[in-house]
């Protein structure tokens, strides 16, 4: 496993620090372990070496700036986020805003279905660069889910890569467009840092996000500072999601990132939200816990867990609800 050095990274007038994200290749024989390390300690990395063609992100990138750049009476014309559809600073429905327009799609494990979501303009190529890219980035993140039981050396290998290949996986998409801010220190109130995206963890079990070149995003490490993530245009960014550290029975964490808003650049960003079906019970697995271990959360089905957390906010402690209090004597 390449280690990404330690830096700093301007992002408009402000330095963040980075920190050494685990990047996995993926034709190394040895990414099943390194995988499971970064899961563990960071509950993130980088993958490259993913056999994704560089056409597929850019014509996705392309057809989606082009809808951003559309004039916003267009945009508006656009179902309402909610969830899906076209939001412009208003995220989820329990009061969270951030300076970010997005389109969020349902997807199961074929397609990404035209009737939730119907876009302006020549809307046949902006379905099929769609569909493309959700296609290309289940099957590496399913890849990545292979190697992960692997690394645990669980059985059977699909343990959890069969829950986002299943017809009924409950997964979705999403396309976050950050406008530059040229506002940005009046409306940081002069501290420089403008909420693009608050913190918050993915509920699902697995996250990838491929951004243009555009910093913004970072992650939370384990003693609460935040670290900026330099992006990277070809590779792709993976996040363990809450119903993965469950599965896992906390040896995997759900991290917590973010995202800020820049004021010279644009991000765009595409993140595939690998989920399970709705009935789906998401405790940890028996073939993972050690004898006379106990699960440290209560049971519950995707679809309960999926309901409660759309009643948070986004930097709720989601998981909080579902954690067996541990009886101190
Ligand atoms: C504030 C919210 C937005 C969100 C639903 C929620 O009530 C809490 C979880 C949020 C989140 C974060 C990851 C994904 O972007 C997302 C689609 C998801 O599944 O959970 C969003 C939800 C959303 O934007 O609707
Ligand atoms: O836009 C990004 O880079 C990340 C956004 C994010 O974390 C999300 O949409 O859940
Ligand atoms: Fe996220």
């Amino acid at each position: 496993m390449v280690v990404s050095s330690q830096t700093t990274l301007q992002n408009s007038s402000h330095i963040f620090k980075t920190c050494n994200i685990p990047v996995i290749d993926m034709l190394d024989p040895q990414a099943k372990f390194h995988i499971t390390k970064a899961c563990q300690e960071f509950g993130f990395l980088k993958v490259v070496n993913h056999g994704i063609p560089n056409e597929t992100m850019t014509n996705l990138e392309g057809d989606a700036a082009k809808f951003f750049n559309l004039p916003q009476c267009e945009k508006n014309k656009v179902c309402p986020a909610n969830p899906f559809g076209y939001g412009n600073k208003r995220i989820g429905s329990n009061g969270d805003v951030g300076w970010v327009e997005y389109l969020l799609f349902t997807t199961n494990s074929e397609i990404v279905s035209e009737k939730s979501v119907s876009i302006p303009g020549n809307s046949q190529l902006f379905w099929s660069s769609l569909n493309e890219y959700v296609t290309a980035v289940r099957n590496m993140a399913c890849l990545v889910l292979e190697k992960i039981a692997d690394g645990l050396t669980i059985e059977p290998k699909n343990v959890l890569s069969r829950l986002l290949r299943d017809q009924k996986s409950d997964s979705c998409f999403r396309l976050n467009y950050y406008p530059p801010c040229t506002e940005l220190e009046a409306l940081s109130g002069g501290n420089g840092n403008l909420i693009g995206f608050g913190e918050h963890t993915d509920p699902q079990v697995i996250s990838v996000i491929r951004s243009n070149n555009t910093t913004g995003l970072q992650i939370s490490l384990r003693d609460g500072t935040w670290v900026s993530v330099p992006p990277d245009q070809y590779s792709f960014f993976i996040i363990v999601g809450d119903s993965l550290q469950v599965m896992t029975n906390g040896r995997f964490r759900g991290v917590k990132h973010r995202v800020l808003a820049n004021s010279l650049k644009a991000r765009l960003s595409m993140i595939y939200f690998g989920g399970p079906p709705l009935n789906e019970k998401i405790a940890p697995l028996s073939s993972l816990m050690e004898e006379g271990e106990e699960s440290l959360y209560k049971e519950f089905t995707w679809h309960e867990y999926k309901k409660s957390a759309y009643k948070t906010r986004l930097s709720d402690h989601r998981l909080g609800l579902f954690e067996k209090k541990i009886e101190v004597s």
